[in-house]
């Protein structure tokens, strides 16, 4: 009696588990639709991601929280959001927009509605630019036609051709009803370096003169940025209608990263391998990054070479 009683409990385990895997195989391989079900923002998922995985960006968490927040919570909206995240290399920008993308679509980057264009990669011969803005256009229509919630992040947007910037621009635009596609409810984020000097004097200063890097508030850096961006001659940006016509919503600066939140990220990494964390190695991996000025007070390239010297210890 009591082994027969055993034996159903097995069963019953047993079946439950395989529905289990059965529901998590069949959810994994459903078609993904733009709908819902599939395209939700996780405002608080986002939120606890900035707190729990971001280091040293609290303007960059603060800013990008309330634009999503006002954005899905606008049935009106006149224009797609767009913003542009400008900073350093190795501060965040694009593990920034993989979060966005985690929290907003349940694939992920991996969602056929979100769409990386690297510019570096697109760099057409003046011959053929009429062709490459034809192409970027028919892309982003496509794209948009399939899905009006579609998000695009475009990487090294300092060394895009302007005229392919010149290309997007109908599509930012607040009549974004091009060719009955309504634009209005897609994400266009703009990753680039350029204002990165800038927003890197300033936080040395900060630090310099014995003050935390929270009390960095947006509005000292906002209008420096747009205006470096306006005017700088050689990033490829400044030439063109999309900052003249304020097309981009919000202009993000993203710090440069101090030897503390580089620890933090060594500890991220390892912890992601599921490793044991020793502060001893945290500390020594973190120091073997380069610092600047002379009292080695920023990381030169931030978080960015971490995972790989991570891997020189396991
Ligand atoms: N502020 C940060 N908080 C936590 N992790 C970070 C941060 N900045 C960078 N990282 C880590 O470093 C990696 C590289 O950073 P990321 O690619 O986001 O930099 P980036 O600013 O986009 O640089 P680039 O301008 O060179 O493209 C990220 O995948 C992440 O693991």
């Amino acid at each position: 009696m009591e082994s027969q009683h055993i034996s159903m409990v097995i069963i019953s385990v047993t079946a439950c588990v395989l529905g289990l895997l059965l529901n998590k195989y069949i959810n994994s391989t459903k078609c993904e639709d733009c709908d819902e079900n599939w395209i939700t923002l996780d405002i608080k998922g986002l939120e606890e991601d900035f707190t729990n995985k971001l280091f040293g960006q609290h303007i960059a968490s603060e800013v990008i929280i309330k634009a999503l927040k006002g954005s899905s919570s606008n049935p009106n909206s006149q224009k797609p959001l767009t913003m542009s995240l400008h900073g350093y290399s190795g501060t965040g920008k694009n593990f920034v927009s993989r979060l966005i993308a985690q929290n907003l679509y349940r694939k992920g980057l991996d969602s056929k509605y979100v769409h990386v264009f690297v510019s570096t990669l697109h760099f057409p011969h003046v011959q053929f630019i009429d062709k490459y803005q034809s192409n970027l256009q028919k892309w982003i229509h496509g794209n948009v036609s399939q899905c009006a919630r579609s998000m695009f992040i475009f990487d090294e947007m300092d060394k895009m051709h302007p005229g392919l910037i010149n290309a997007i621009k109908p599509f930012l635009d607040y009549s974004s009803d091009v060719d009955k596609v309504d634009y209005r409810k897609a994400i266009f984020i703009f990753l680039s370096n350029t204002g990165g000097d800038k927003i890197s004097e300033f936080t040395l200063n900060v630090l310099m003169n014995g003050k935390e890097r929270e009390s960095i508030k947006l509005s000292q850096l906002e209008e420096e940025l747009s205006s470096t961006v306006f005017n700088k001659s050689n990033s490829g940006f400044w030439q063109t209608a999309l900052i003249q016509s304020n097309l981009i919503d919000h202009f993000i600066p993203f710090l440069p990263l101090e030897f503390k939140h580089v620890e933090s990220c060594v500890r991220a990494e390892i912890a992601s391998r599921g490793k044991r964390i020793s502060e001893s190695i945290v500390t020594t991996i973190a120091s073997s990054m380069v610092y600047y000025p002379e009292e080695k007070l920023l990381s030169q390239k931030g978080c960015k070479t971490v995972a790989s010297k991570v891997n020189l210890y396991f």
